[in-house]
């Protein structure tokens, strides 16, 4: 692990040396001023000669200024240092989330993710930092202050050399029970955000419930067991810190008494005795700051792991070696013999065989829970097939680059995600290059542009999180507005419009008409009548594909289909639901 942590200096060689070598340097000076002060204190004092006394006063001067200088080079540059490592881990996390696949996010929570990229990540700018230089001059000032006492005085340093077994004993003691303490802080605030996310983004939910007080309940257990934890961590420090302060100032007492008996034995001179006081404080240095190195370094380290540890998970669906990116395909659709299962044990899917020519509409209806969302879900590759294979233009899909065989596909679902920005970044999300004529054609395409034309902002309307301030059926029409723009030859519609009233689903309907014209097109079906047009239908129940043909072909034969349409018919409500009452989404 420390290996690792140290590739990360690796970019940054010229700043460490720079960094590095000021501390060390700057240790060095402090070590020197007790021996300065001894010389004045022996010879020059005795002397009485104020031309010497000031020209050494000039020349600590110039030793002191010199010190500032090299304090604030690692001040600043230390931790630019510091924050650079930081800031290059935190982007790799990022970047390592982007990569993760669905199944990932099935199993991890969004509050503990964040926490990874955010405050995991907090002290390790300044582990990077402080770290190898506080080390090592801990080490080098602990070793240098020593020597420098055995040659003033043997005894004294004997003794002042008792206290290193015990602070080492501490710092590994402690600091093992520190660095298992945060990493439980650290999975405390994780609970806390995915306590609070799930709060704040459901709390429509929350009020319409009333459940505010057993919300409340909910948050006092977590922030009861964040402060435990955080307790926990002060109470690790109080002890460390007490051993500590305690064997310093028994160290200094020893060194007073004993130094005091030698001065009048005549065995230690005036001007050594107070050297090897100062020595002492030099040397007690490091061992004060335990406390904050305790805090610090197994903080640090904590987040290090989780972060590695985040890194190490391998994504499960992502490139092969000589993946193909492929341009503009046709979208001919074949799943050959496809079988899958969200988990190792139960098969949602057994060989699925479908074709699907370029330019078809193909529609999956279903009771709920059948697998249509699935079928769907592993043509963008969002789960992998477990056998068989799925093909787009004869290419399997699991030789095309990832990016590009998404670039190829369109989704529109009924749970649509909108980013908190303005209508313009909304649409546009479908193609980032995409110039400002071809979203204003996209957002009339998709019947948005009446709407855009009311308000005062148009299209830089700021629509809120997640789109609450737009309709459901406006933030219909923008989902459909952003795949005009991104013009796939493949769509995916999980035509769910049953939340919407007769009027604005009729537009919405007409709107998908006209967006999968001439594209291959996979419909989820909700309710039967929207798919009458279909080319072809496909029955999917808990035994795979269970029938398929056209709507007149399929209700001809007297199966599953047509009995869902002749319990549909017999409603005559214009709403006619499939026996599917839930609808899934593509989960996006
Ligand atoms: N991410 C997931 N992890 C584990 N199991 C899942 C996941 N998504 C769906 N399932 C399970 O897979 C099965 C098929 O679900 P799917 O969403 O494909 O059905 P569906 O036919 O689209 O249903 P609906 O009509 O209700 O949308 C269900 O039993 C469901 O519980």
């Amino acid at each position: 692990m420390i290996k690792r942590f140290f590739s990360y200096y690796r970019p940054y060689k010229g700043l460490f040396i720079l960094d590095f070598s000021c501390a060390i340097l700057s240790g060095l000076l402090e070590l020197g001023f007790p021996m300065a002060v001894k010389v004045f204190v022996d010879e020059l004092l005795p002397g009485q000669n104020w031309t010497l006394i000031l020209i050494a006063a000039a020349g600590l001067l110039v030793i002191y200024l010199f010190n500032t200088a090299l304090m604030a080079i690692v001040t600043y540059w230390g931790h630019m240092l510091g924050i650079n490592i930081e800031t290059e881990m935190r982007r790799k996390s990022f970047d390592h989330l982007q990569k993760l696949s669905f199944r990932f996010y099935d199993n991890n929570k969004t509050g503990h993710l964040v926490a990874r990229v955010t405050k995991d990540l907090e002290e390790i700018g300044e582990v990077a930092h402080h770290g190898p230089e506080d080390l090592f001059i801990a080490v080098m000032t602990f070793i240098g202050a020593l020597l420098l006492m055995f040659t003033v005085n043997v005894n004294l340093a004997l003794i002042t050399a008792c206290v290193v077994p015990v602070v080492t004993w501490v710092t590994i003691r402690y600091g093992e029970r520190m660095e298992t303490n945060w990493r439980a802080l650290y999975r405390r605030v994780g609970d806390f955000n995915v306590r609070i996310e799930e709060n704040v983004g459901g709390m429509r939910v929350v009020q319409a419930f009333a459940n505010e007080d057993h919300e409340r309940r909910l948050f006092a257990d977590d922030n009861q067991r964040y402060r435990e934890t955080k307790l926990n961590a002060y109470r690790i420090m109080a002890a460390s810190s007490s051993l500590n302060y305690m064997s310093i100032r028994l160290i200094q007492l020893v060194v007073m008494i004993a130094g005091s008996y030698l001065v009048i034995d005549g065995q230690l001179s005036n001007g050594g005795f107070v050297s090897f006081l100062l020595l002492v404080n030099v040397f007690v240095r490091p061992i004060e700051k335990i406390n904050s190195v305790i805090e610090t370094y197994p903080k640090g380290i904590a987040g290090f792991r989780r972060y590695t540890e985040l890194l190490d998970t391998e994504p499960d669906i992502a490139d092969r070696p000589g993946a193909i990116d492929v341009k503009s395909l046709k979208g001919d659709i074949r799943y050959r013999s496809v079988g899958f299962g969200y988990s190792g044990d139960r098969l949602i899917l057994r060989d699925v065989d479908l074709d699907i020519p370029a330019g078809q509409t193909i529609a999956f209806v279903g009771p709920s829970g059948a697998g249509k969302t699935t079928i769907c879900s592993l043509l963008p590759r969002f789960y992998e097939v477990q056998s068989g294979a799925i093909t787009v233009d004869g290419v399997d899909i699991r030789d095309m680059t990832l990016s590009s065989l998404r670039s190829q596909i369109g989704i529109v679902q009924q749970d649509v995600f909108l980013f908190g920005g303005s209508i313009r970044e909304n649409i546009a999300y479908g193609r980032l290059d995409g110039p400002e004529s071809a979203i204003v054609e996209a957002a009339r395409r998709a019947r948005l542009d009446e709407m855009i034309d009311a308000l005062p902002e148009g299209l830089d309307t700021i629509i809120g999180e997640r789109g609450v301030k737009l309709s459901g059926g406006q933030k219909q029409r923008l989902a459909i507005a952003r795949m005009f723009l991104k013009n796939p030859p493949i769509l995916i519609l999980d035509e769910a419009t049953s939340a919407l009233d007769t009027e604005t689903e009729r537009e919405i309907q007409q709107s998908l008409a006209e967006l999968s014209d001439g594209r291959t097109t996979l419909v989820i079906a909700h309710r039967l009548a929207t798919i009458r047009n279909a080319d072809r239908i496909v029955v999917v129940d808990a035994t795979g594909i269970a029938e398929e043909g056209s709507h007149d072909a399929l209700v001809a034969r007297g199966g599953i289909y047509s009995r869902l349409h002749t319990a549909q018919h017999g409603e005559k409500g214009r709403k006619e639901p499939t026996s599917s009452t839930a609808h899934g989404t593509l989960s996006l």
